[in-house]
């Protein structure tokens, strides 16, 4: 589906016919989508539906997981199918970041955590760590408040601190596109005001794709959003159409509350 025919937005994931199956229920039916470049795509619909899982398939996370999978369809990322077999999982997983509902910094300090993924790429020179650090951190509009303690551990910052920590690891390797699942859920609505803005900033070198159940979010930071509904895409469109004049009698009955 795509949200606008006429579009010239180039497509940075294009999702066609595809089913997931975790064993034998299918999770997803017959998705059709199309993700476009330096924009931020809003996942919505109720819990279960099968946002999380189609993001997922992006990154090949769902590999991970026994007797899941694609069972139908394709996923092509700049043009190239995901599943095929040139593709490597772990190098995918390095053009498409990953943040999570609850940040996750490991146990370090706040400098290793931005320099891990760096360093597991095979990357020695000090200078060449520390200057791509500070450029995440920077990136993540947290620079200048932890600048004066990079090497204090990670877990002495607050939550909405964390969250924009772990999304400066993953901007450190320089992705191409950034997967959000429910990245402000566990964040007060300070917190979560500050990664909005951030998500914002990022649209212009990043192609953005984030699950959210707050509807305001949404409207807040997305330039286009898919309604699923029970494993099926039930509407996509720009966020401003889709929420002003949906199409699909379900969306407006979700989007005013009347199920969730
Ligand atoms: N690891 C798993 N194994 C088996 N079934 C799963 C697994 N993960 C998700 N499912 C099932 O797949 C369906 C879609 O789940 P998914 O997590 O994608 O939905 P969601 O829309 O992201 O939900 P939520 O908003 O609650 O996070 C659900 O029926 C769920 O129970």
């Amino acid at each position: 589906m795509s949200a606008n025919s006429q579009s010239t937005v180039p497509v940075a994931i294009e999702v066609k016919d595809v089913d997931f199956h975790y064993g034998k229920s299918r999770a997803l039916k017959d998705i059709n989508l199309d993700i476009h470049r330096n924009e931020i795509t809003a996942f919505i619909g109720p819990s279960g539906c099968g946002k999380s899982t189609l993001l997922r398939c992006f990154n090949r996370m769902n590999d991970l997981i026994p007797d899941a999978r694609v069972v139908k369809g394709e996923i092509r990322i700049d043009g190239v199918e995901i599943h095929s077999p040139e593709v490597d999982g772990v190098e995918l997983r390095r053009r498409i970041g990953m943040v999570f509902q609850k940040s996750n910094p490991f146990p370090r300090s706040i400098f290793e955590n931005v320099a891990y993924g760096l360093r597991i790429q095979g990357e020695k020179r000090k200078a060449v760590i520390t200057e791509k650090v500070e450029k995440a951190l920077r990136g993540a509009a947290l620079w200048n408040e932890v600048k004066d303690r990079l090497h204090e551990s990670a877990f002495g910052l607050s939550g909405g601190q964390q969250q924009r920590l772990c999304i400066a690891r993953t901007m450190a390797v320089e992705p191409a596109i950034i997967l959000m699942d429910e990245p402000c859920s566990a964040l007060d609505p300070i917190a979560t005001a500050s990664v909005e803005e951030l998500i914002l900033d990022l649209r212009s070198d990043y192609t953005i794709v984030i699950v959210t159940h707050n509807m305001q979010q949404a409207t807040r930071v997305s330039d286009r959003t898919a309604f699923f509904y029970m494993g099926e895409v039930a509407e996509y469109d720009f966020t401003s159409k889709l929420f002003s004049n949906p199409s699909n009698p379900k969306t407006e009955q979700y989007i005013t509350g009347r199920f969730g």
